[in-house]
């Protein structure tokens, strides 16, 4: 059986899958462009922040910082004023004066300049600040603006007069007020400095949350990454981890749509195909060790053949030599020494055994060693003798042993010690040939005999006479002496048989009682006379067992070639011419002649006729009446066979019935009597009375036909007839033949309760043992005894024995072929149970024995 499996086809496993396909190298990049922008806005939103907290802070510094150096500069200037409005009432160099003034002027100028702006901005955080600021200056500018003018008048008292009362009060006003506000806008400073610092913190706590959201934000997409990752990758590791552990499972199912799942997918073919593989490599596995089981099995039963072969080589009862191609002895069993009486030479030829006859086995030594020489198959048969001289017949066969090329490499050379075969052989030759009784030619050889005389008597234009002989009286002999004395009488017959003949001639037994002589001859007369001779010989009586007995022969004699040139038609003629000689009385011969041909050739035709009789309604059966010797009442019938042929008429069944027998015909017919006779005999069963009896004769060769007593029982049956109201006739020759079988037979007719009457009682040996080792029920006694009752007493005598034998057995008796008034009150006197006879009535057919007695059963008794 082959395992081999094919991968099979690789399937797409169930997974979920995006309709987009995104390799990881894609999510990958895709993952760190994104974190890269997150970050990259990050850090612009960060840097943006601060820059705007750092600006922010800036701004705030300058917005407080200019205004404070704007107050400090003014602070600076009006002290710069003072200064000037201070020294310029000290100045005694009166030139220098108006650069004092003009200085002052000029301070004054800047002083405004400046401090407008100022006064503008401070009006709207400060407008009090501002007035004030504003009147004050104005107050003091005026005043400033008067010292000049003093000075330029030189009225230095009055300017210093000015200078130590009023505009040391505006400026000090001026002065205060600036301190007021650097104070004011110190604190406003550092309020917005601290705010602004504040505001940044807050900006870059900002920042850090952002950073750090956007960190976790991109550390967590990386940890799903990696994780979808990981538990994806895992599962196709545990899942190759457990392919490699030989577990096979379902395969798995990986989602997304990149290089992971494809290696899902790349994985369940994967281990769709090692699966696969493994089963077929689990196939073609256990394959091979079947395979490997089975080389084993097969190589130890070859080991054991081997073993067994050696062992019988060397046990076997045949001499095996083996030599190799160049006649090298290698090997000899037990049994070629035992065989040749000798140890195997070296050499092959040597180890030849010495022929017992040379010159007889000139031819096959010959052979044998071309054949050895060309190293090729021989085997033959030879006398040969042992170094003890003993002698023996050996079957020698030489087997050359070649390789597959045809090479002769080894030769077998076996020598078979077939002595007892051949002895033997010459023996069942003999029995072949032979009678193993008297010793004589048998059938066989008698033939060939015959063969040979016919071809010598061609070639020599003379004749041949064939005698077919056989015994009268043999039966008789052996049936009632028994089989040792009938044997001896056939040893005595062939010795006396061989007496009158010539050496060249032949006596054969055919078997039984039958002879066959093979004369050359010149002429008929030749025959003639030893065939007298014969008779002659056979004359005096044989001495058997102490006793004397007369067995005569019937000699059949054929010529050849006038009666034919074929052996076995010169022996059937012969035979034909027996049976006249039997016909004639006995103890004579006769010659084959047109006649007997005639007759023969008769008989045949009337059995070619007799086969198709039943088919085309030639036969009828015919019915006798049997009547109650008491009453003459009607106690039952006989079916008799009819044969209306339509050329030949009636044929008597004396005449048919043998042949039907011989021929077989007789089985197939009789069924249908039997049939016939019950048919009727169930329809007038009831008209007759309960005690009418149907008699039908039953040939031996039905009896020697398998499931006769079946074949009786099923008709009864079919029937519906009392068993014990059929009554089968049998004659003495069918007890003769086989009497075993026949006893058994009857015996189970008996057992179905069908009876058997011995017909034609008297005409043979009529022995009392018969009756008694027969379950016989009726005894038919024959008409020829019945015949003759008036006239001879001796038939007289016999009736009467025999009706009191049966009477002592408890036989019924039928009394046949009553035709008289006399004869019937004789056998009635002698009380006789049944009487049957044209007195009461001839076989008739079915119909007339329903009008003559069916409806009359009493009619015709008596009435003649
Ligand atoms: N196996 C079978 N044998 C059969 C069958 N039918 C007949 N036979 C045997 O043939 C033999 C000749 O028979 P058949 O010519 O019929 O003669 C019978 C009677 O007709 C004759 N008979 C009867 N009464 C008288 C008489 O008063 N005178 C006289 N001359 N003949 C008479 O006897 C024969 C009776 O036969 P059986 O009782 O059987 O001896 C004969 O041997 C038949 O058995 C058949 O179907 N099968």
């Amino acid at each position: 059986m082959n395992h081999m499996h094919t991968p099979s086809p690789v399937v797409d496993m169930p997974v979920r899958r995006s309709p987009f396909r995104q390799s990881l190298l894609v999510r990958l990049s895709m993952m760190f462009a994104l974190g890269g922008l997150l970050v990259v806005a990050i850090l612009l939103i960060g840097n943006r922040v601060l820059e705007d907290a750092k600006q922010r802070l800036e701004d705030t510094v300058i917005r407080q910082v200019q205004p404070l150096a704007a107050t400090h500069r003014l602070q600076t200037r009006s002290n710069e004023l003072r200064t000037l409005e201070l020294e310029l009432p000290t100045v005694r160099d009166v030139f220098a004066l108006p650069q004092y003034a003009e200085r002052m002027q000029v301070e004054i100028e800047a002083m405004t300049a400046e401090l407008t702006p100022f006064l503008a901005v401070l009006a709207s955080s400060r407008p009090d600040d501002a007035r004030r600021l504003e009147r004050h200056w104005a107050s003091y500018r005026g005043d400033l603006q008067e010292v000049i003018r003093l000075a330029g008048k030189m009225d230095l008292a009055a300017a210093e007069a000015i200078t130590s009362t009023r505009t040391r009060t505006a400026h000090a006003a001026i002065s205060s007020i600036l301190r007021e506000l650097v104070g004011a806008t110190e604190q406003a400073a550092t309020e917005a400095y601290r705010q602004a610092r504040d505001e940044q913190q807050r900006q870059q706590r900002f920042f850090l949350i952002l950073s750090l959201g956007g960190f976790l934000f991109l550390a967590a997409g990386l940890v799903i990454f990696a994780r979808s990752l990981s538990r994806r990758l895992r599962t196709v590791r545990d899942a190759a981890t457990r392919l490699a552990a030989g577990e096979h499972r379902a395969p798995i199912a990986i989602s997304g749509n990149d290089e992971i799942s494809d290696l899902g997918q790349a994985f369940n073919a994967m281990q769709e195909i090692v699966v696969s593989r493994e089963r077929s490599l689990r196939a073609a596995q256990e394959e091979l060790e079947d395979r490997v089981a089975q080389r084993t099995q097969a190589l130890a039963t070859a080991n054991a053949r081997l073993w067994m072969l050696s062992q019988a080589v060397e046990q076997n009862p045949i001499g095996v030599l083996i030599a190799s191609a160049d006649r090298s002895v290698e090997y000899a069993n037990a049994a070629y020494v035992r065989v040749t009486g000798r140890p195997a030479d070296a050499r092959l030829a040597s180890s030849l055994p010495e022929a017992a006859d040379p010159e007889r086995s000139r031819e096959v030594d010959a052979a044998f060693r071309a054949a050895l020489l060309a190293a090729r198959d021989w085997d033959g048969e030879r006398r040969s003798r042992r170094p003890d001289g003993s002698e023996y017949w050996e079957h020698v066969r030489l087997v050359a042993m070649r390789t597959e090329q045809g090479r002769p490499e080894h030769l077998l050379l076996m020598r078979e010690d077939i002595t007892e075969r051949r002895t033997q052989e010459e023996k069942v030759a003999y029995q072949a040939y032979y009678d193993g009784l008297t010793a004589l030619p048998n059938r066989t050889l008698a033939l060939d005999r015959l063969q040979q005389a016919t071809g010598r008597a061609t070639r020599e234009g003379t004749m041949c006479a064939v005698m077919f002989i056989d015994l009268d009286n043999f039966k008789q002999i052996n049936d009632t002496l028994g089989h040792v004395a009938g044997d001896e009488l056939l040893c005595q017959a062939s010795v006396r048989l061989r007496s009158v003949i010539r050496a060249e001639d032949t006596v054969a037994r055919l078997g039984g009682d039958e002879f066959l002589i093979i004369l050359g001859v010149a002429q008929a007369s030749d025959a003639d006379a030893v065939a007298t001779k014969i008779i002659q010989a056979f004359a005096p009586p044989f001495q058997i067992e102490g006793r004397e007995f007369a067995a005569s022969p019937s000699i059949g004699v054929s010529l050849f070639p006038d009666d034919g040139n074929d052996p076995s038609v010169l022996l059937r003629n012969a035979d034909l011419a027996m049976y006249e000689a039997k016909d004639a009385g006995r103890n004579t011969f006769r010659f084959f002649n047109q006649k007997i041909h005639d007759d023969s050739v008769a008989r045949m035709e009337m059995e070619r006729e007799l086969r198709g009789a039943l088919e085309r309604g030639e036969l009828q059966v015919h019915f006798q009446p049997l009547v109650a010797a008491r009453d003459g009442r009607l106690v039952g019938a006989e079916a008799l066979l009819r044969w209306t042929h339509p050329l030949l008429g009636r044929v008597p069944p004396d005449r048919f019935i043998p042949i039907a027998e011989q021929s077989g015909l007789i089985v197939s017919i009789g069924n249908w009597v039997l049939d016939q006779a019950c048919t009727h005999a169930a329809r007038w069963r009831e008209a007759c009375g309960g005690e009418f009896v149907i008699a039908v004769n039953v040939s031996p060769r039905q009896f020697a036909t398998p499931g006769l007593v079946d074949t009786i029982r099923a008709c009864v049956e079919r029937h519906a007839i009392p068993r014990n109201q059929l009554e089968i006739e049998v004659t003495e020759g069918l007890l003769i033949r086989n009497p075993g079988e026949v006893r058994e037979a009857m015996l189970a007719l008996e057992a179905i309760g069908v009876t058997v009457a011995l017909d034609d009682f008297g005409t043979g040996y009529s022995s009392l043992s018969y009756l008694r080792a027969f379950p016989f029920h009726t005894i038919k006694i024959d008409r020829s005894f019945i015949r003759d009752l008036s006239e001879d007493a001796e038939d007289c005598a016999l009736v009467v024995a025999a009706i009191r034998m049966a009477r002592a057995l408890g036989l019924r008796v039928v009394a046949e072929g009553v035709e008289t008034e006399v004869q019937s009150r004789f056998l009635t006197l002698q009380e006789s149970d049944v009487l049957q006879g044209y007195l009461f009535g001839p076989p008739i057919p079915p119909e007339d024995f329903v009008a003559d007695w069916v409806h009359n059963p009493t009619r015709k008794a008596f009435s003649s």
